[in-house]
């Protein structure tokens, strides 16, 4: 660890209620010190921290800077200033095999962010009283009687002479080590990379790195107090600092390839800080509440779980019986809402994996997203809602499973035949045609409807009613192994719910249309991004999706006044003259320019202040 001029170090103590299992940290340092910042990072093993108290409040939770590893439940980075005396509350609930929670309280001391991290080992205290002891004056027998102890690092002075000889400060760099410190890998390959990387030119804190270690070999007897030794099974490897010892321990813990997933959307990621990072962005002020158990949740995506799985039950007044419901949700966030959960939909999989950004999945993978009569309707009321629903601003569409889809379902539309069979005339015939075609066609032109952007984003065959939806879809991406196909009249039919009417103004190239229409070849993507259909494709569905999901989160930042009014103002001038086109934006921006999300905006560019817009 860098240890920098003028860095002086705070000692905090904490406290631990045996009872409640309620740990307060202050700051007592006694040097005098007018507000300074410090963010506390605390990691546990084997327990989840539950935030509790109203000094803190869930917004200010943030990705942590070490990287989250799957040994430890939680890893929290407060980002709050904490003013000298104030107390920080953490409810720790200890599972029963627990035999230690490690905190690890990192104390940037000024701006130039000199970290240094304090290992606390927590146990239970059976007199409800915390003991500290400050580990340089640790005895032996002090160690061995840690039961009912915390152990609060000293850290406060760092003697020159403590240091490994070859541990000198002009070799570390320290804007470097603040940067490997946020993005250090968690695979010991790297760590040992680093560490064998000296000649180079940057690889100031490598070598010192790896000089620690080396050094740690010939020292590890030397009595020094600030070795960390590591502590995993039967590894003893050494080091100068803690965070030398925890980007070490991670190595042991992570396996190369291992996948990082998202506990609110699933989304999996190759590394723990891309996904913490991630994980942020699921958090938007203000935070949600229950209004039935009155819970708290930082996010709206787990408020949303908590509501589906009914774990929060009402309770009859009279009977005193209780009872799920889903009325709960339309209290809190609106009837549109309650209709959107993946549960409502028997053919879609709705998910909110972004503030604002809802995913829409055809999920019939088995039938390969095959549309039969159920998913149309789906479909219809899906972006009906969408359409009304505040919390929505843009919309992903995609395809479980295999592929985007397969087209209309056969099946579904053989069992038009009998139907239609039962009459004689052809007039009559007719009527009983008509409702379904329109239907289906209601279902593709609802997402052209819905003023909120709508991202397709397709992977490997999207064929017949597939491109039907993609053409009414505003922003289309696709992976390199998709295809699509105008198969309609493969099947002896004249495609009717939008391909005929959209696809020409989409491409814009009438003699294409007509061959892929005419002969229903499969076009593929790279033609598909050469004619116009689509405007990116992506190696794979994993990064098509998170391509798509990235421009989604850019769309819903921004003024959902804006973005609907353009949206509105694009499909009603590609059906109309120039001049009627601007006839119409000019009678609703007489009216929006005088919206709030007009002036915020222009004062958040004049600012450089990021504005969150309120829900329309
Ligand atoms: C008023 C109407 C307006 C709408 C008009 C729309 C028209 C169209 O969409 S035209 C296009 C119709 N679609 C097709 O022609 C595609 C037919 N399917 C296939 O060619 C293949 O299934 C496909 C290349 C898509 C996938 O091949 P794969 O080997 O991966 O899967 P399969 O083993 O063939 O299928 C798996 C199960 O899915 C069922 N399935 C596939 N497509 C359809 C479909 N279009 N309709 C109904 N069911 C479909 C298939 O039967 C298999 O089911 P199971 O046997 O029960 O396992």
């Amino acid at each position: 660890m860098c240890i920098c001029s003028e860095v002086y170090f705070q000692v905090l103590s904490c406290y631990l209620n045996a009872h409640s299992g309620e740990i307060t940290m202050r700051d007592t340092n006694k040097r005098k010190r007018e507000e300074e910042s410090y963010y506390i990072q605390a990691v546990t093993e084997n327990s989840t921290y539950q935030q509790s108290g109203s000094t803190v409040s869930p917004q200010h939770i943030q990705t942590p800077v070490i990287e989250q590893n799957p040994a430890y439940n939680q890893s929290l980075l407060l980002n709050q200033p904490i003013i000298q005396n104030q107390q920080l509350l953490y409810q720790l609930q200890r599972s029963s095999d627990t035999q230690q929670n490690l905190v690890y309280l990192i104390v940037p001391t000024n701006e130039n962010i000199q970290v240094q991290s304090v290992p606390l080992t927590i146990v239970n205290d059976q007199q409800g009283t915390v003991q500290y002891i400050e580990t340089s004056q640790l005895t032996a027998q002090d160690a061995n009687q840690t039961e009912n102890t915390i152990i609060l690092e000293n850290i406060k002075e760092e003697e020159t002479e403590d240091k490994p000889e070859l541990f000198v400060e002009e070799d570390i760099n320290c804007a470097e080590e603040e940067n490997i410190q946020y993005s250090y890998s968690t695979h010991q390959n790297e760590s040992k990379q680093n560490a064998n990387n000296i000649g180079s030119a940057n690889s100031g804190y490598s070598q010192a790195y790896a000089r620690a270690i080396s050094s740690s070999k010939d020292n590890i007897n030397s009595n020094r107090p600030h070795w960390y030794h590591c502590d995993y099974k039967d590894c003893s490897e050494s080091f100068y600092s803690l965070y030398e010892k925890k980007q070490h321990l991670d190595a042991h813990i992570f396996p190369e390839n291992s996948e990082f997933k998202c506990s609110i959307c699933n989304m999996v990621f190759e590394k723990a800080v891309d996904r913490n990072k991630h994980v942020e962005s699921h958090a938007i002020p203000p935070t949600y509440k229950c209004k039935q158990c009155q819970k708290d949740f930082s996010y709206f995506t787990v408020l949303m779980k908590h509501l589906e799985e009914k774990k929060c039950s009402h309770k009859n007044p009279v009977s005193g019986a209780t009872r799920k419901s889903p009325i709960l949700i339309r209290t809190l966030i609106g009837t549109s809402i309650a209709k959107m959960s993946s549960s409502t939909f028997e053919t879609l999989h709705v998910t909110v994996p972004k503030p604002f950004v809802y995913h829409v999945e055809l999920h019939r993978p088995k039938k390969r997203n095959a549309l039969n009569e159920q998913m149309w309707k789906d479909i219809s009321a899906c972006f009906s809602g969408l359409n009304n629903n505040p919390d929505c601003r843009v919309v992903m569409l995609s395809g479980a499973g295999k592929m985007f889809t397969a087209g209309l379902d056969m099946n579904s539309a053989m069992n038009l035949g009998p139907k239609v069979a039962e009459q004689d005339d052809v007039a009559r015939k007719a009527k009983i045609l008509y409702p379904t075609i329109t239907l289906y066609q209601e279902a593709i032109s609802s997402m052209e409807k819905c003023c909120k952007p709508v991202l397709s984003a397709v992977h490997s065959a999207c064929i017949g009613a597939g491109v039907d939806i993609v053409t009414a879809t505003d922003i289309r991406y696709c992976t390199k192994d998709a295809y699509y196909q105008v198969k309609e009249t493969m099947i002896g039919m004249a495609a009717d719910v939008g391909t005929l009417q959209r696809l020409p103004k989409v491409i814009g190239n009438q003699s294409l249309v007509r061959e892929l229409c005419f002969t229903g070849r499969e076009l593929p993507a790279d033609e598909a991004l050469s004619s116009g259909l689509v405007s990116k494709v992506y190696d794979d569905k994993e990064s098509l999706i998170a391509g798509a999901l990235k421009v989604a989160e850019q769309i819903s930042e921004l003024s959902p006044v804006a973005v609907q009014t353009t949206k509105l103002s694009l499909v009603y001038s590609r059906d109309h003259s120039v001049q009627e086109g601007l006839d119409h934006i000019a009678t609703i921006n007489q009216y929006l320019l005088q919206s709030e999300d007009f002036l915020n905006a222009v004062l958040g560019q004049m600012s450089k202040e990021k504005v969150v817009f309120s829900k329309l």
